[in-house]
């Protein structure tokens, strides 16, 4: 715009600023464009690269002599498309964004309020509020299905917890572990001995920090009682003293490392730095049955019985598990111990949802932007599942990117049934790319003799097609009893559709279809190198229709 500024000073601002000679608004006109327009007098040199130095300069240092009009190429873009950009983008960003802010409808994102989860949230509260009077809460097992909002809850209570723990100056932590990602006892027991270190380092950074002030101020004073008034030492030395062991403690504390040591170690370090002063620790064990799974009960073991070893800190478990059924392989010590209070989280209904996705649309869109049924679906979906927030945002944020890319301003129905299908189609292909090698020769076989036009499929001609399938790769055939287990995991699944039917005197007999789109699922099987090697599966199934 610096042509512009120069035609406002030296025209007296008027007529040069909004449209040049041709009629083509200022703005159009890039590169030498607006100098072209100027009167001869005041054209800067053709030559852009003196002409980028001499605008800002004005031009008054070229005389009409200088210049010779017709060396002046006009840089239309309508001619002469911007080399630098091919419109790869220009279209996608056209129209308006329907989205605010996308990020709330991500996991995440942690919401501040939390609708229909009031009396959960307080329940927590009533037994974590001990912390603050600076005693031990009892431990706290966590159920619910997935995305009940037992997650969230716990996130919002434990950092209310040390918020108000800071305002009333009580020592209490919260450390917070995914047992999905950190499944073993070493893990979890050195994630936690770095963290409390980390914290500890902080706290001594802070008194030493104080301390060498203190001391400074001290020494300069005549009488350093004077500064010391207030203080817990009598003499600089005292303080000096302090800080020696402050700086030797410091230095004493060893990170564990992520593999290497033994486990009796991992456990000393997090332990001494638990108690290295006085607090009440919350550690919060999400998706707590993935450890068990994984590694036993062992570090559910270690955690509960430490408070009685402990000297200064108090240690108080968090659970959290969408497996009812966890508790069943505990120790019946470690049972009774971690389930001392209980908390349920049950499934949202289709009205609950309703509520939550419209408190977070209202963030998440911009105004008008949904139709009047987009939520009420999404929820309605959603509660068909098991009542999953989780699912029902996921299908609000898919429907409103589909609609983006149909460069609509408006999320319609429409948008949130291809959204579910979408969805839908993506969990599937992740669980049969998934599956054990077997479960997918066992499903292949199921869609060829789909796709073969076989209905209602019995076991006894999966089998066949199986074998086949086994043998072609080398694989190991497995008995027929082992594959109807399979066809039932994968009934489990929601791959396959097997109901069983009376064929009367003759017994009965599984009648086998699939629940999933062909063509997609046979491209994810496919697509695994092993069943990738099946070749012309087709004549073989033929060959049986031939028999
Ligand atoms: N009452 C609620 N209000 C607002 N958002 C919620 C509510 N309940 C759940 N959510 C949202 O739903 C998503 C899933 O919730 P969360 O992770 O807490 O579920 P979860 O029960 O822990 O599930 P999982 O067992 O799979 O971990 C998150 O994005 C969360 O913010």
């Amino acid at each position: 715009m610096t042509g512009n500024t120069q035609d406002d000073t030296r025209d007296g601002g008027g007529e040069a600023e909004g449209t040049d000679t041709d009629g083509r608004d200022a703005d159009e006109v890039t590169g030498t464009g607006p100098d072209a327009a100027r009167p001869p007098e005041e054209a800067p040199p053709a030559d852009p690269e003196s002409d980028a130095s001499g605008l800002g300069t004005g031009g008054e240092r070229f005389g009409a002599e200088d210049i010779d009009l017709d060396d002046i190429v006009l840089d239309d873009p309508a001619e002469e498309p911007d080399e630098a950009s091919r419109g790869l983008f220009d279209d996608l960003l056209e129209g308006e964004p329907i989205f605010e802010n996308k990020e709330v409808l991500r996991p995440s994102y942690t919401p501040h309020k939390l609708p229909h989860r009031e009396e959960q949230i307080n329940n927590m509260a009533t037994i974590l509020v001990t912390a603050l009077r600076g005693e031990t809460p009892s431990n706290i097992l966590i159920y619910g299905k997935t995305g009940t909002g037992k997650t969230a809850s716990a996130k919002f209570v434990s950092e209310e917890l040390e918020t108000t723990s800071q305002k009333y100056e009580v020592p209490c932590e919260v450390r917070y572990i995914n047992c999905e990602v950190t499944d073993t006892q070493y893990r979890v027991l050195a994630q936690l001995a770095n963290k409390f270190i980390e914290k500890n380092e902080a706290v001594i950074d802070g008194k030493l920090d104080r301390l060498t002030d203190l001391r400074e101020e001290a020494g300069e004073l005549a009488d350093p009682s004077e500064a010391l008034a207030d203080t817990e030492f009598d003499t600089v030395a005292g303080v000096e003293e302090r800080i020696e062991e402050l700086e030797t403690d410091r230095e004493e504390f060893e990170p564990a490392p992520m593999t290497g040591w033994p486990t009796d170690r991992v456990y000393q370090t997090f332990f001494d730095a638990v108690d290295y002063h006085e607090r009440v620790v919350v550690i919060m064990l999400d998706e707590i049955d993935k450890l068990v799974e994984k590694s036993g009960d062992d570090t559910l073991y270690n955690l509960s019985r430490m408070n009685s070893e402990l000297d200064n800190s108090r240690v108080s478990i968090m659970g959290i598990s969408n497996d009812l059924k966890f508790t069943d392989f505990l120790d019946p010590r470690v049972k009774s111990s971690l389930g001392e209070e209980e908390i349920v989280f049950p499934p949202y209904d289709a009205t609950q949802l309703r509520d939550i996705l419209q408190q977070r649309a209202e963030v998440a869109f911009k105004g008008e932007s949904l139709d009047d049924d987009v939520i009420p679906l999404c929820a309605a979906f959603a509660a068909q599942e098991h009542g999953d927030a989780r699912r029902a945002l996921d299908l609000l944020r898919t429907a409103g990117e589909l609609a983006e890319r149909d460069r609509t301003d408006i999320v319609n129905e429409e948008h949130v049934r291809k959204a579910q299908e979408k969805i839908e189609l993506d969990r599937v292909v992740e669980v049969v790319r998934t599956l054990p090698t077997q479960s997918k020769l066992v499903l292949y076989a199921i869609i060829l003799l789909e796709s073969n036009g076989v209905h209602n499929i019995n076991t006894g001609e999966v089998f066949n097609i199986y074998k086949r399938l086994c043998q072609e790769i080398d694989a190991d055939v497995l008995t027929q009893r082992r594959v109807t287990d399979l066809i039932s995991e994968l009934d489990m699944l929601g791959i396959v559709n097997a109901v069983v039917v009376s064929k009367g005197r003759y017994g009965r007999t599984k009648e086998i279809s699939l629940s999933v789109p062909i063509d997609e699922t046979e491209a994810v099987l496919l697509s695994d190198s092993r069943i990738g090697e099946v070749e012309e599966a087709q004549p073989f199934v033929q060959a049986r229709f031939d028999n």
